[in-house]
């Protein structure tokens, strides 16, 4: 069969000539650490998703309790759409369920342990109701669980992210799954 594509490659790979990556997890898990690691050194296009919403206006208006945009998912998804089509793309964003399944070849959850957590948004200057609702997101395993039903369950990665050592060693497990993404046509 050599190297040429099949019609499964086409399903299983979108056709892409590279992957598209999700990277997600409750808020202070460190994804946009990581994410700015990780294309520092792979070829994978990184799209912030929290400053896409707000430089495109990809939203319905602010939230005062929340001290956030609205997401207007449909307009994010518009926007997304032709650049997630040529892969390479590395997304971070605190949710996956609005994504269409087909975009990603892997889902990254990042998870951080109760008590580093609490110090990372305390120190972020969350608290009141958005320190408890991301904590309970956190403990409830919140993000894991929306993967885990959206996603077929071998693409999607559980990884932990308390310290460095822990993003160092992060980077590296992504950067050997593309690796052998690309080495394997199936
Ligand atoms: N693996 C890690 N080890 C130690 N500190 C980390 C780690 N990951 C992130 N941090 C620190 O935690 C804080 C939050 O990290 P970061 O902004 O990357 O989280 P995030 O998941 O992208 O948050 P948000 O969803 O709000 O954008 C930062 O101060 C960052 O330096």
């Amino acid at each position: 069969m050599g190297n040429e594509a099949t019609d499964d490659d086409m399903g299983v790979r979108g056709g892409r000539a590279a992957p598209n990556i999700l990277v997600t997890g409750t808020p202070g898990t460190g994804k946009t650490s990581l994410c700015h690691q990780l294309a520092a050194s792979v070829p994978l296009q990184y799209i912030n998703i929290g400053d896409l919403v707000k430089e495109k206006e990809l939203h319905d208006g602010w939230d005062e309790e929340y001290q956030s945009w609205n997401l207007n998912e449909d307009k994010l998804c518009d926007e997304l759409e032709d650049r997630v089509a040529e892969g390479g793309c590395l997304l971070d964003y605190h949710g996956c369920e609005l994504f269409p399944e087909r975009w990603f070849d892997l889902v990254v959850v990042l998870q951080t342990d109760n008590s580093v957590l609490y110090d990372r948004l305390v120190a972020r200057g969350y608290s009141g109701r958005k320190l408890e609702d991301n904590m309970e997101c956190e403990i409830m395993q919140v993000i894991l669980e929306e993967a885990r039903e959206s996603y077929e369950h071998s693409k999607v990665l559980a990884l932990p992210s308390n310290s460095v050592e822990d993003m160092e060693q992060n980077v590296e497990t992504i950067s050997q799954w593309l690796k052998s993404w690309k080495s394997n046509p199936s």
